[in-house]
C-alpha cells in the first residue's frame, strides 16, 4: 500500500492507493472522523451492482448507521436534479453536521458528491473511494462540480476531501471506454509535467485491456504526485493550477456541445490535448514528434478530430466562457515544451482557422 500526502492550504490529506486498500477505511473513520454518526454513501447505478456490497462490509465495522443513494450513471448524475435529489436525501436522512459522505465511483459520482458535502449544512466531510482510472485526477485536490448547459462544472466549489482510497481492485471490472477516457488525464499529466513519464507511456502502452497491475500502480502514483504537487502550490487556480485544464478548453466545449454524456470527459480531453499540441507548435514553437502521438493514440482507439456536426462557431462560444477566461478571448494552456506548460490568450482568428483544420472529414 502507497500513501501520497497532499498538502493543500485549506486541508492536508493521504492518498492511499493499492488493492484491497478499501479496508483501511473504518480505521481511518475511527482516528479521523470518528464524531461522523452517520454514514451516506453516494454511488451510480453501475457500481452500486459491482462494488457497493464490499465496501457496505467494510463501513458495517465501523458500528455506525450507513445510507446509501444511488445516482445516474456518467454526466447524468452531475445534473441541478440529481444534487437536489441528494440533498433532499440527506436532509429526509437528517444527516447533520457531524455525518460523514463517501464518494464511491468514477469522476462524475466523485463531483457531485463532493458538491453536495461541500454545500450541505455550509459543508460536511467527505471520503473520495475512486473506481475508475480518471479518477486518479478526480479523486484529488477538492474541484467539486456539476454541470450547467452552458457549460462543463460552472457550478462548484473547491472542497478538499478527508482522504482518498483507491482501491486498485475496483479497477477491474472497467469496460475499455473507460480505461481510454482515464488514460487520456493520464497523458496529460505526463504532458504538462514529465517527459520520462511521457516517454515511458509511449514505449509501454499499446493496448489499454493490457495495463498490467504494475503499470497501474506507476501511472496512477505518479498521476497523482504531478496533481498533487500542482495543487499544493495554488489550490484556488490563481496561477498554475490551470495547467492542469491542458485539452480542457476546446474538451469542454466538445463535451458540452455534444450533450454531456455523449462522449466521455477523457475522450474530448484527448481531441482538446491534440488541438493544443498544434496550437503550441505554431504558437510556441513546440518541437514535438505530433505524427507519432497522433498515430500512438489513434492505435489505442481515440479519435482525434472533432465531430462535424459541431459548429466551430459555438464551440469558440464556449471556449471564450471557459473558467480560465478572464477576457473577451479564450485562454489556453500550451506547451512550449514536454514538462513546460504556460497560459496564452489566442485570437478568434486563429482559433477558428485551426479547428477547420480538425473537423473530421
Ligand atoms: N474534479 C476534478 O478535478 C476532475 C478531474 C477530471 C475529471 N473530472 C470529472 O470526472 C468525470 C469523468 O470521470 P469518470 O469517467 O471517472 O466518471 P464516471 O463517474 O462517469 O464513470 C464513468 C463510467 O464508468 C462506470 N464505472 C465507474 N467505476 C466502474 C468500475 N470500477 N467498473 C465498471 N464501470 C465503472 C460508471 O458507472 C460510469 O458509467 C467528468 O464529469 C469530469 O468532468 C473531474
Ligand atoms: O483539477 C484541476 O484543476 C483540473 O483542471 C483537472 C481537470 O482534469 C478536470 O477535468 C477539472 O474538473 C476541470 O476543471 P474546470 O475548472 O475546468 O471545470
Ligand atoms: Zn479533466
Amino acid at each position: 500500500m502507497e500513501s501520497i500526502t497532499v498538502k493543500t492550504s485549506s486541508k492536508q490529506y493521504p492518498v492511499f492507493i493499492g488493492k484491497q486498500a478499501i479496508d483501511t477505511l473504518p480505521n481511518f473513520i475511527e482516528s479521523h472522523v470518528s464524531k461522523a454518526n452517520k454514514i451516506l454513501i453516494i454511488t451510480d447505478e453501475k457500481v452500486a451492482t459491482l462494488h457497493l456490497e464490499a465496501v457496505q462490509a467494510v463501513l458495517a465495522a465501523t458500528g455506525k448507521q450507513v445510507f446509501t443513494h444511488i445516482v445516474p450513471q456518467g454526466e447524468y448524475a452531475k445534473t441541478f436534479d440529481v444534487y437536489y435529489e441528494c440533498q433532499s436525501y440527506c436532509l429526509s436522512q437528517q444527516l447533520n453536521r457531524k455525518s460523514l459522505i463517501i464518494a464511491l465511483g468514477g469522476g462524475a459520482v466523485g463531483d457531485l458528491a463532493g458538491f453536495v458535502a461541500a454545500t450541505f449544512m455550509r459543508g460536511i466531510p467527505f471520503i473520495q473511494v475512486p473506481t475508475t482510472l480518471l479518477a486518479h485526477d478526480s479523486a484529488v485536490g477538492g474541484k467539486v462540480a456539476i454541470n450547467h448547459p452552458l457549460g462543463k462544472n460552472m457550478i462548484g466549489a473547491f472542497f478538499q476531501p478527508e482522504a482518498v482510497i483507491y482501491d486498485l481492485n475496483f479497477l477491474a471490472t472497467l469496460p475499455e471506454q473507460e480505461l481510454r477516457s482515464g488514460f487520456a488525464e493520464v497523458i496529460k499529466h505526463s504532458l504538462i509535467a514529465d517527459r520520462d513519464f511521457y516517454h515511458w507511456l509511449m514505449t509501454n502502452i499499446q493496448d489499454l485491456t493490457k495495463i498490467t497491475d504494475e503499470q497501474f500502480f506507476k501511472m496512477i502514483k505518479r498521476g497523482i504526485e504531478i496533481k498533487a504537487a500542482v495543487v499544493e502550490e495554488d489550490e484556488k487556480e490563481n496561477g498554475v493550477r490551470a495547467y492542469l485544464n491542458f485539452g480542457h478548453t476546446l474538451g469542454h466545449a466538445v463535451e458540452a456541445s455534444m450533450g454531456y454524456g455523449k462522449f466521455t470527459h477523457g475522450e474530448s480531453v484527448l481531441i482538446g490535448m491534440v488541438y493544443a499540441l498544434k496550437l503550441s507548435q505554431k504558437k510556441q514553437q513546440l518541437v514535438f514528434e505530433y505524427n507519432s502521438f497522433v498515430e500512438w493514440v489513434q492505435a489505442l482507439g481515440y479519435r482525434t478530430t472533432i465531430p462535424k456536426h459541431l459548429k466551430i462557431e459555438q464551440l469558440l462560444q464556449l471556449m471564450k466562457t471557459d473558467k480560465k477566461s478572464v477576457t473577451n478571448s479564450a485562454t489556453f494552456v500550451l506547451l512550449e515544451q514536454v514538462g513546460a506548460p504556460l497560459l496564452a490568450e489566442m485570437a478568434d482568428e486563429d482559433l477558428l482557422n485551426e479547428m477547420a483544420n480538425f473537423i473530421e472529414r
